[in-house]
């Protein structure tokens, strides 16, 4: 559960696919974790902040191609990463440079490159700055490294008004569970400190939380961090030469919220202390229909239609389908799940009301509690695991309420996976499942504050909504954390028995 390098034990080579290969499978933004896959550098970027001679930043672009099989027989696709390494001539030292080496590359001259890690080395961040605030453009390598064809291949934008922190500033990666790479940049010069997120997968297209913050932070929406800049990338859509080029976002620049702290962790806390949560959980629900709001306001929102029907209820049952092929875990409950899936799919446009841009994977990660400011909302990504085009379309906001609703529950239940079957076991889970019934509640009362009307008036809506949540968790665990799983899976069946909107 770290977003730093991953603990790989140097290794030596004359292709970097020497090096990549043992490397890549064991960082956390990996998306094929677990499965049998191909990995195949299709791209390459350079940065030119360094003397080339000596140091050398470049930005990967990697296709993993997960096979189709395995135990649960799921599909095989194409994920792109971004992998950003700084070549080296000499080794770096310092403190985390030895754990941020993934190994030395002897190239066809029989000179010798250490290759580090780029979020952990100072001259990838250096270059990623002076991309942000315009001193540098990337440039596209072709296969034998020289210089190809292809213009602009990375370029940094930043918002009128904001001041990118000068390359060379202070610099250190978050450590903590991630999908992305995220650097905090703290300035010396008294200029406002940055967090910038690497995107690790990514998509051809504006990446929404770009999109979702350019639209939020100008119109004053405090509830959201400010812009503070971006990188936008090209890159061969495969490894033929002739292939066209796919531009999509590869870095996110935001305001760092100084002495913050993550709702997941003043919740679990909440719990172990058996401190009731339910005014926070009031304010959390206040402020997430204010961020509902504006995202109608300011981004395309509409009444949905029949085929918004279908198209919901199509992704329900894909997902389903989707989340029994990958999770064996679920296989007794197909019937059910199926039987269950296709009464909540008989939907009636009129019932879903409005649809509009959502944050799509709302959950207790994903805001901070600001000293002064109150809940501020992050990362309007989506769920990593869906396709991005699916991610940005209009669609339910009582999406979001149900991703909090199972993370108050999962915030809960955590605290009590794997005890033992006593009867102190027995109390703590009733207890658990108690505080997560008041903060649910107590959401949804606050998130009516300010709509005026209660989100659990959608009821089998919201079932539903959980449910596919609760899939889609199935497999995030199965994939990430085995040891959760049985978290979403005690949802999926208590969903299958009955409501549990609070
Ligand atoms: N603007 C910010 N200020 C302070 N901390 C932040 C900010 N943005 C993100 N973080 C921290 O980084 C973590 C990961 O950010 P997030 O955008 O959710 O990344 P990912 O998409 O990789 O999960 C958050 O849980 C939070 O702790
Ligand atoms: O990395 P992201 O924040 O984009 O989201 C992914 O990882 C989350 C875990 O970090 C995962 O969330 C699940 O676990 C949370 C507890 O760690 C819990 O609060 C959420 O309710 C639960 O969904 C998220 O699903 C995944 O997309």
């Amino acid at each position: 559960m770290s977003a730093q390098t991953g603990a790989v034990a140097p290794t030596t080579g004359t292709h970097l696919h020497d090096l990549l290969g043992p490397w890549v499978p064991h960082q956390r933004w990996y998306p094929a974790k677990g499965r049998e896959a191909r990995t195949e550098v299709v791209g390459r970027i350079l940065l030119p902040w360094a003397d080339p001679e000596d140091v050398r930043v470049l930005v990967h672009v990697v296709r993993v191609t997960t096979a189709a099989g395995g135990p649960a027989g799921s599909t095989g696709h194409v994920d792109v990463v971004q992998v950003p390494l700084v070549h080296r001539r000499a080794p770096r030292t310092g403190p985390d440079a030895a754990a941020a080496l993934l190994g030395v590359l002897t190239d066809p001259e029989g000179i010798g490159w250490y290759v580090y890690d780029g979020p952990h080395d100072p001259a990838y961040v250096e270059a990623l700055l002076a991309l942000l605030s315009g001193q540098i453009r990337g440039v596209a390598l072709d296969a034998s490294g020289e210089q190809a064809d292809h213009a602009g291949t990375a370029v940094g934008h930043h918002p009128a008004g904001a001041t990118p922190p000068e390359p060379g500033s202070p610099a250190r990666v978050l450590r903590g569970e991630q999908s992305n790479t995220s650097i905090i940049v703290e300035p010396e010069d008294g200029s406002a400190p940055v967090i910038v997120k690497v995107f690790r997968t990514l998509h051809p297209g504006r990446n929404p939380d770009v999109e979702v913050q350019a639209s939020l932070s100008p119109a004053g929406v405090s509830a959201v961090p400010a812009l503070a800049g971006w990188v936008e990338g090209a890159w061969p859509a495969s490894a033929d030469a002739s292939a066209p080029l796919v531009s999509g976002d590869l870095a996110v620049a935001s305001e760092f919220l100084v002495g913050a702290q993550d709702a997941w962790r003043e919740a679990t806390a909440a719990v172990v202390a058996g401190t009731d949560f339910s005014e926070r959980a009031r304010a959390l629900g206040a402020a997430t229909a204010q961020v509902h709001a504006a995202l109608a306001e300011q981004l395309p929102s509409r009444s949905a239609a029949d085929d918004d029907a279908r198209r919901l209820a199509d992704g329900w049952r894909q997902r389903l389908e989707w989340a029994l092929s990958e999770a064996d875990v679920l296989a007794d409950r197909a019937d059910a799940l199926r039987e269950r899936v296709a009464t909540s799919a008989a939907l009636d446009a009129a019932a879903l009301g409005v649809l509009q841009r959502v944050h799509g994977d709302y959950h207790l990660g994903q805001v901070l509690d600001v000293p002064g400011r109150g809940w501020v909302l992050l990362d309007f990504e989506g769920e990593p695991l869906r396709p991005l085009a699916e991610r940005t379309l209009p669609d339910l906001a009582l999406r979001d309420v149900a991703g909090m609703l199972r993370s108050f529950d999962y915030a809960a239940r955590q605290t009590t996976v794997g005890l033992a079957e006593e009867a102190s076991a027995e109390e703590a889970r009733a207890a658990a499942s108690a505080w997560a019934d008041a903060a649910r509640a107590a959401f949804c009362e606050g998130y009516a504050s300010v709509t005026g009307a209660d989100p659990r008036e959608a009821g089998a809506l919201l079932d539903a909504l959980e449910l596919d949540k609760a899939l889609y968790e199935v497999v995030y665990e199965v994939r990430n954390r085995p040891a959760w799983v049985a978290v979403p899976l005690a949802a999926v069946d208590r969903l299958l028995e009955g409501s549990t909107a609070a």
